[in-house]
């Protein structure tokens, strides 16, 4: 790829030029999340370094649209100035048995000084939510608390779930229910009700037409920044910005090169008031990095990071699922250069 100005439209490339070259993985999960036991990517290294393109295989074109930005402004743009070299980050919590908690846990080391637990999965109950977060209190006594639901809650029973959790003094609820009109409801019912837990959007801004609807509609007490789904560090510090909320910086289940464009949007907002849930990559078996983006003293240094070739080679898919791969990205590129600036 050739010099690329930062105000250029990354999209603006000879594509089969960049198809050539990019990479795709397959990394293994030492944990289940979001009911996959591994993750793939695509792998784009451009003039000012790495990109990943990774949308969860069942998204369609128009929102794997903004991954693809994503991927290109870290390849073609690199990121802006960091305002910090560190970054605090949360250990994550998928929705394992009570039992398995301390082994996850320790998984993230030392110094970890919050905890975001899964919550609301399909086919569980909210005895098993309640048993999930008591053993992370029972395993690490000092550490602020969080819950994401996933939107996997109807009104009532986030009103109950919520309700019953509020005894471990939650940071904040994340994505209880669906929609800003249930989050909404929801925020009003609680504070009738003096269930004080905060209420943090997800989907509502990474999975809605406006992701700026809900912190309009004061629907939600903070929000939940990635910058994959976001379309890049530059478009997602504006919607912090707009939104005037308090961000939590999130992966998305990302290697360690996505991590690390969630490092650099941490590392440039202004106030980072919360710890970040980019500690995902404790949750990978094997990574592209020779060192992947582990939390250290519950900490990730900030700075651009770049694959070591024996690594990607371990983990390199070839045949039918690259060829997958490659042909989504050409779907979404088109995508990007006729359809509408998403
Ligand atoms: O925020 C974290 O602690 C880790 C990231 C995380 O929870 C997620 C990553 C990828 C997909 C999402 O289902 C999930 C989330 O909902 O925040
Ligand atoms: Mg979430």
């Amino acid at each position: 790829m050739s010099e690329h100005p930062v105000s250029a439209n990354p999209l603006d490339l000879d594509l089969e030029e960049v198809l050539a070259r990019v990479v795709v993985v397959e990394l293994p999960l030492t944990v289940k999340f979001r009911g996959v036991t591994t993750r793939e990517a695509v792998l784009v290294e451009g003039e000012r370094g790495w990109g990943e393109f990774a949308p969860f295989p069942e998204y369609d074109d128009a929102e794997a649209l903004a991954w693809w930005r994503s991927c290109l402004e870290a390849a073609r743009c690199g990121f802006p100035e960091p305002v910090r070299s560190h970054v605090p980050v949360n250990a994550t919590v998928p929705a394992v048995a009570a039992n398995a908690v301390p082994d996850v846990l320790d998984r993230y080391g030392e110094g970890i000084t919050a905890v975001k637990v899964k919550v609301a999965e399909a086919g569980q109950d909210l005895e098993q939510d309640l048993a999930r977060v008591a053993a992370v209190r029972a395993h690490w006594p000092q550490v602020a608390i969080r819950v994401d639901a996933n939107q996997g809650w109807d009104h009532g029973q986030a009103v109950r779930a919520l309700s019953a959790l509020a005894q471990y003094d939650l940071e904040y609820a994340e994505q209880p229910v669906a929609g800003v009109d249930g989050l909404y409801a929801l925020k009003e019912e609680l504070a009738r009700r003096g269930v004080e837990v905060p209420i943090a959007a997800d989907e509502s801004v990474r999975k809605a037409e406006d992701p700026l609807a809900v912190a309009r509609a004061g629907a939600a007490d903070l929000i939940v920044v990635k910058v994959a789904p976001l379309g890049g560090v530059r478009r997602a510090l504006g919607i912090v910005q707009q939104a005037g909320l308090p961000a939590v910086v999130s992966s998305a289940l990302d290697t360690s090169v996505g991590l690390s464009a969630g490092v650099a949007l941490a590392a440039s907002l202004p106030e980072l008031p919360y710890a970040c849930g980019l500690g995902t990559g404790s949750l990978l078996g094997q990574d592209v990095l020779a060192h992947g983006l582990k939390p250290s003293n519950g900490q990730l240094p900030v700075g651009a990071v770049s694959p070591e070739p024996n690594n990607l080679r371990a983990v390199e898919l070839h045949g039918p699922r690259q060829q997958w791969w490659v042909e989504r990205i050409r779907r979404v590129h088109r995508l990007g250069q006729s359809g509408p600036n998403r």
